[in-house]
């Protein structure tokens, strides 16, 4: 059995990671951590990491928490040897490799901006498509309670993106053409990819990707309609973790 501690166990992705490992056969929630959380049925909940990890034995955390507090969330696990499995967006790759190197020794740190099969491959095709349009841009749609923008998606696929495409430049009005009183408009550069967010009720979480090149476009697009779409990959990582040393950054990693 893999014991399993669940930061954030009380909001929208830990609720549904609770259910997701107290379903599966080869892994169980021994406790949770929620600083505004109460007891739930069958595991305590503690306000902290510290206080969770002195109390209960843990072999993987999982966190889905906030920007704000992953990276102190971390910093308790991994130097106690607790494998991470970290959806919790906002961190830098710097950020990640520094806790990463704090890590005790046979320990990992697996960040995965994105847990769900379909994102994966929609960055993987937008990996194969970026040599051959020289224009590209990232329009993302989340729901209004989320806290960090450009989604930790979309900050990958523009890194990918940036990674993989031709030396041709970009001949694409960029935020020279923003008229005054509308700066923005253009989106906000990631690696030299404009990226847009839209936040509105109505979405889980959704994302475009729009190539151009000389008459024609072509438009990769995901969306997840349920929170559910992301456990198989969470459950993955969580398989997948004890097995790994140091950071892993991508779902595809543990992906056949
Ligand atoms: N990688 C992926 O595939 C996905 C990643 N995400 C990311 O996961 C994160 C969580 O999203 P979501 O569930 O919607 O957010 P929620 O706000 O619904 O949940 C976050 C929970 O964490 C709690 N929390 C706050 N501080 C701490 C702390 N120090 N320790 C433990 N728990 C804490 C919050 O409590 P309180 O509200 O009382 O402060 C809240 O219950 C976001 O960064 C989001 O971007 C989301 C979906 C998929
Ligand atoms: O906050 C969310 O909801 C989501 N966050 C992740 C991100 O920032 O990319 C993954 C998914 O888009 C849902």
């Amino acid at each position: 059995m893999i014991n399993v501690a669940v930061a954030g166990c009380g909001g929208r992705m830990g609720t549904a990671v609770v259910d997701a490992v107290s379903a599966a056969d080869d892994m169980a929630v021994v406790c949770g951590i929620d600083p505004h959380g109460s007891a739930c049925a069958g595991f305590p909940v503690f306000a902290t990491v510290a206080e969770a990890l002195d109390a209960v034995d843990a072999d993987v955390l999982v966190d889905f928490t906030q920007p704000a507090v992953v990276a102190g969330n971390l910093a308790e696990a991994l130097p106690r040897g607790v494998d991470c499995v970290v959806g919790t967006t906002g961190l830098s790759t710097e950020t990640l490799e520094a806790l990463a190197s704090d890590a005790a020794a046979g320990t990992a740190l697996f960040y995965a901006p994105n847990f769900t099969t379909g994102a994966v491959l929609m960055m993987e095709f937008a990996k194969a498509a970026a040599p051959y349009f020289p224009e590209a841009e990232v329009i993302e749609f989340h729901h209004c309670n989320k806290k960090d923008a450009p989604s930790g998606t979309a900050v990958r696929t523009a890194q990918l993106i940036a990674e993989a495409r031709s030396p041709r430049v970009s001949e694409a009005p960029s935020r020279e053409t923003e008229i005054p009183g509308a700066e923005g408009a253009r989106g906000a550069l990631v690696d030299g990819v404009p990226v847009h967010a839209v936040r509105s009720m109505g979405y889980v979480a959704s994302q475009e990707v729009i190539f151009g090149s000389l008459g024609q476009t072509l438009t990769l697009r995901h969306d997840s309609w349920d929170r559910t779409s992301y456990m198989p990959g969470v459950l993955l990582g969580i398989r997948s973790v004890g097995e790994r040393e140091g950071l892993i950054v991508g779902l595809e990693t543990f992906m056949d």
